[in-house]
């Protein structure tokens, strides 16, 4: 593709050499730079790309885009300086697979819990419709019917252009996709033209990278401000920044709430362990999936189908079939009718819903067993509070480990159990090896009572030192009840 056109909408601060040059493909990492392609600098968290720029014109780049252009220009090769990186680049990867989000209508899902539920069941339920839709996701991206493996919540602007470029190709009307705060704080989601965006909630999360909580809100809240007048703009407005959101945005603003008066409303009914009745509009509605935040999740789905044209009863007719997404409140119920839950409650506000819903279905006395870690190399301050809520809320917890990564497995299960209050501490035990901690939960279970494996839910591996080995709690607590003949 010629350079001028990929360059298209990217402000240019100074120019060295033609843009009137055919280049191969757009690359972001030094290592992955061939012949003829633009080589895009970012800075980034560990190391700035500015510093590889030299090596990518050994390894055959024609064009540089960067910050600030090096002392030592090649000759014949193009130079291209630029404000910020990262927006560059992803403007440019949206002109290189021909601006795809502008082919469909794309729908924001931001906000600290719920993202994967919201877009996973949007997609399930426009393809009921009978749509051709897109999913990216946490757990996947789908084109359609077609399933790619992903490693981000938001990936980066090449693999989000070609993706949606993909489903451009399959005659994709709706895709719906996760925008995590690191994907809007990297810019990932630059140049994307959205129909619409949802905000769900936001609880303590990520405080490592964003270092305020008013930072990580405010970052979340750029989504909204940068919203075509056209789009528009969701908001759960029972969460306390539910109108924080709102404020700047150029969007149609409209609101959800259970407990405050707004746009879209719904009133929980019924509570069960196999589903609630919740009333949406005036008209009842079983749904499978349970808990107070699920009937949040419902209606933001509600309200998104509405907002994008589809009838609203035949919304609720298919609201009432969705099922619940891989490791999200997945359950068992063993011989010996103990309930085994796995759930990817990794933050406090999660890990107390899901908690909170649990005990708001015991029936008797039976007891509640969690399983939990936090995941090493992530906001740290998060792990006493979780140790807190899951001994608070449980009558008995098992701390354990959750993907260290490089930290000591052993050091996160301290840093837990620091939040415990002394009148919990009898209730807890410490056990390194998950499946060791898995088992423990199996064998003190008896009939009726309910495990709760917490943080991993869809995750099949645990990650330690870089090194990923296969791990699926859904799975192997499954297993041990059987192997227990429970
Ligand atoms: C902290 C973080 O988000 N890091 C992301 C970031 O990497 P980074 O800033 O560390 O990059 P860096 O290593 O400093 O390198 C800077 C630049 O130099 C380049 N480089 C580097 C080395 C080299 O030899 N040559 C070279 O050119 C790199 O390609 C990069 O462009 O940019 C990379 C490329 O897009 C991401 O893959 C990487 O995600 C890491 C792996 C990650 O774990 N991210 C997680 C925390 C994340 O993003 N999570 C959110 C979900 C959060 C939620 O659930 O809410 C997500 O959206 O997935
Ligand atoms: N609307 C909600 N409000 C609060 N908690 C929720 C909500 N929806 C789901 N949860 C809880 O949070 C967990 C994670 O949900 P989900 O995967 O949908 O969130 P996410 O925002 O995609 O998370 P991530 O940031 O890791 O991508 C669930 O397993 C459940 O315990
Ligand atoms: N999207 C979340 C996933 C956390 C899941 C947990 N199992 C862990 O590995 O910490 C994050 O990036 O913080
Ligand atoms: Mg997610």
């Amino acid at each position: 593709m010629l350079l001028k056109d990929i360059l298209y909408g990217v402000g240019l601060s100074a120019v060295s050499g033609t843009t009137n040059t055919m280049v191969n493909t757009i690359c972001f990492d030094s290592r992955k730079v061939g012949m003829d392609d633009v080589f895009v600098a970012i800075k980034g968290t560990v190391t700035d790309g500015h510093k590889y720029i030299a090596k990518t014109v050994d390894a055959g780049a024609k064009a540089i885009v960067c910050e600030e252009l090096p002392k030592n220009m090649v000759n014949g090769v193009t130079y291209l300086e630029v404000d910020n990186g990262a927006k560059a680049l992803a403007i440019m990867a949206s002109n290189f697979y021909g601006n795809p989000s502008k082919n469909l209508k794309l729908v924001a899902v931001t906000g600290t819990n719920g993202k994967t539920t919201v877009s996973s069941l949007l997609y399930q339920l426009f393809k009921r419709a009978g749509y051709k839709v897109g999913l990216i996701s946490t757990i996947k991206i789908m084109v359609d019917d077609e399933q790619y493996a992903t490693s981000h919540t938001t990936p980066d602007a090449l693999v989000i252009n070609k993706h949606l470029s993909l489903m451009n190709d399959a005659g994709v009307e709706f895709c719906f996709m996760e925008v995590s705060s690191h994907g809007i704080h990297q810019k990932r989601t630059e140049g994307l033209v959205f129909e619409g965006a949802i905000f769900t909630n936001l609880s303590h999360d990520h405080l490592d990278y964003h270092k305020t909580f008013a930072e990580y809100r405010d970052t979340k809240k750029k989504l909204f401000d940068n919203l075509p007048k056209k789009a528009f703009a969701l908001s759960n407005i029972d969460d306390k920044n539910g109108l924080v959101m709102l404020q700047n945005t150029k969007a149609k603003k409209y609101t959800y709430a259970l407990k405050t008066y707004a746009d879209y409303r719904a009133n929980i009914l019924e509570n069960q362990f196999h589903g609630q009745l919740l009333k949406i509009d005036d008209n009842e509605l079983w749904s499978k999936l349970i808990g107070d935040f699920n009937a949040y999740n419902m209606l933001a789905i509600y309200a998104t189908a509405d907002l994008l044209g589809l009838e609203k009863m035949e919304t609720l007719r298919l609201l009432s079939e969705l099922e619940n997404v891989d490791g999200r409140f997945q359950y068992y119920i063993s011989k010996e009718k103990i309930t085994a839950i796995v759930d990817y409650a990794h933050t406090p506000d999660a890990l107390k819903n899901v908690l909170d819903t649990i005990n708001a279905l015991r029936t008797g006395n039976e007891n509640v067993i969690t399983v939990v870690g936090c995941g090493g190399d992530r906001d740290k301050s998060k792990r006493p509070v979780m140790g807190h809520i899951a001994s608070e809320m449980s009558n008995k917890t098992i701390f354990t480990s959750d993907n260290p990564r490089t930290e000591s497995a052993a050091l996160i299960i301290e840093e837990m159990e620091a939040g415990v209050e002394p009148q919990n501490i009898k209730k807890i035990l410490s056990i390194e090896n998950r499946e060791q901690a898995i088992k423990t939960a199996c064998q003190l279970a008896v009939g009726n009572d309910i495990i709760l494996v917490a943080g991993k839910g869809h995750e099949t591996y645990q990650e330690t030192n870089g090194e990923r080995t296969d791990f699926d709690d859904f799975k192997i607590v499954k297993e041990l009840l059987t192997s227990l003949n429970k």
